[in-house]
């Protein structure tokens, strides 16, 4: 019988790992069947003309929050994950705060697991929590398929008794040698608590409140102290280690060095510490506030040349989102905002635009970031992150030389803003194909809004 295809994306330039070939995607089933020239249509096949169009495998953001259960006025599975299929995101992975109850306990994955389930336009995993007092939890989280676990070492914000804790030394060691035991991953925000706690109050009480007086309380020194405290605990027990938005070149040269003494060690860095400064976080206020903070200038230029150096892992969001009373009021201090930056939408976009156009990165080795990488070492990779025949048909078309400056109203998040409204990028998603569905075109926007599905797949077993 002849083989038929449900989708062929025609004549795209294929961003295949380590080369771009002008090819034919064949889709069957919602994998990828075959890659070839002039694949043969039938009558029930949907073609899609890719001609002068990057044709990529879907972004991986293994770094998210989706702040449901009850706190989905900021943001929710079905708003979130809709901006990111436009965004050209097949595939993310939700941390376990910003919601309530966080998710450090069995019963608190399920609660997150029915909000996600039948609200997801793409694929996704979810994080469990490491926080002080979760230890027997950690198992039955690990057995219901998270991903790994995630804590921080600084107060990750939020109020009230239920919020999801920072771990003391202790916590951190115990629970790295428990996630050792269990074969998984921690994801750890590496910030010094004491550092950050004690320069933050100092600049309030002495009325500093002002974005570079926010910048100069989590200095780089936090960063790396919190790194090689971690490094020394990964080493002592054996817990595999990613470090989630790292926003310096000197911790990522502490990470590449603890690599090379055989540690299972990897690192991420987001767009917006790469993409803005702190004076662009002067310039457009608390809409730019995360943590770590934006980085002057000078950093920015180096944590650039170390991702050119191939010394970053992979690229993640870090979509942190709020309503614009908590982050646009100009009443607020930099101090009183929230902290975290709306940016899921953009990332493939922002870079491939200031990546591959502005500064000549080849766009196999920024695909890899976002993709190829991220499923490897969370092992996804038997099913996602790459264009090759047998894996999930999760692509995307770019467009490099579709110039637009991006609105709010492009914007799909729950609340519409971003640091990233008014820059105008030199490329623009025009469609995203998950499993082989059309989810996203950018004539029709979101077309299909629920297909994601939960893949429980606990952590992956490879280092990069
Ligand atoms: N609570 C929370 O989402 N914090 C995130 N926001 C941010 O800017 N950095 C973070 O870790
Ligand atoms: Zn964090
Ligand atoms: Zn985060």
């Amino acid at each position: 019988m002849k083989e038929t295809y449900e989708l062929i994306i025609r004549n795209g330039d294929v961003v295949l790992p380590g080369e771009v070939r002008k090819l034919d995607v064949g889709v069957r089933g919602g994998k990828i069947a075959a890659l070839g020239q002039d694949l043969q249509a039938a009558a029930a096949t949907t073609v899609m003309d890719a001609e002068g169009q990057y044709v990529l495998p879907g972004m991986i953001d293994m770094h998210v929050h989706f702040n449901e259960p009850a706190f989905g006025h900021w943001e929710g599975f079905r708003s979130g994950s809709a901006a990111l299929a436009a965004g050209g995101c097949t595939c993310y992975a939700d941390m376990p705060l910003n919601g309530n109850p966080p998710t450090v306990n069995k019963a608190a994955l399920q609660l997150k697991a029915e909000a996600a389930s039948g609200n997801s336009a793409v694929d996704y995993m979810l994080w469990g929590g490491l926080v002080p007092g979760n230890l027997g939890d950690l198992e039955e989280l690990a057995a219901a398929g998270v991903t790994g676990f995630k804590a921080f070492i600084s107060n990750p914000g939020g109020e009230g008794e239920g919020r999801f804790r920072e771990v003391d030394d202790t916590a951190l060691y115990l629970g790295m040698q428990k996630i050792a035991a269990l074969g998984g991953i921690l994801a750890l925000h590496a910030e010094s608590e004491d550092i950050t706690a004690v320069l933050s109050a100092d600049a309030v009480r002495s009325g500093r409140t002002g974005a570079r007086d926010f910048a100069s309380s989590r200095p780089a020194a936090a960063e790396l102290e919190a790194v090689s405290r971690a490094l020394l605990y990964s080493e002592r027990t054996g817990c595999r280690l990613h470090f989630v938005h790292i926003s310096t070149a000197a911790a990522i040269e502490m990470i590449h060095a603890a690599k090379g003494r055989g540690l299972d060690v990897t690192a991420e860095t987001c767009p917006h510490y790469l993409v803005l400064n702190e004076d662009s976080m002067e310039r457009l206020g608390p809409v730019a506030k995360c943590a770590p903070p934006l980085r002057s200038a000078q950093e920015q230029k180096e944590l650039w040349k170390v991702l050119a150096e191939g010394r970053i892992d992979l690229i993640a969001s870090d979509h942190s989102p709020c309503p614009p009373e908590l982050k646009l009021d100009p009443g607020l201090t930099f101090f009183e905002a929230w902290g975290g930056i709306s940016g899921a939408q953009s990332s493939l976009e922002l870079m491939f635009h200031e990546g591959v156009h502005m500064r000549g990165l080849p766009v196999t080795q920024v695909s890899a970031l976002l993709s190829g990488r991220p499923a490897r070492r969370f092992g996804l990779d038997h099913r996602k992150g790459s264009i090759a025949p047998g894996l999930d048909a999760d692509l995307v078309l770019l467009n490099p030389k579709a110039s637009y400056t991006l609105a709010a109203g492009d914007l799909l998040y729950r609340h519409k803003h971003s640091p990233y409204t008014g820059m105008t990028l030199s490329c623009k998603v025009t469609a995203t194909v998950c499993r082989g569905k059309v989810i996203y075109t950018a004539e029709q926007g979101v077309v299909s809004a629920d297909g994601g599905e939960w893949l429980q797949i606990y952590s992956g077993q490879q280092a990069l």
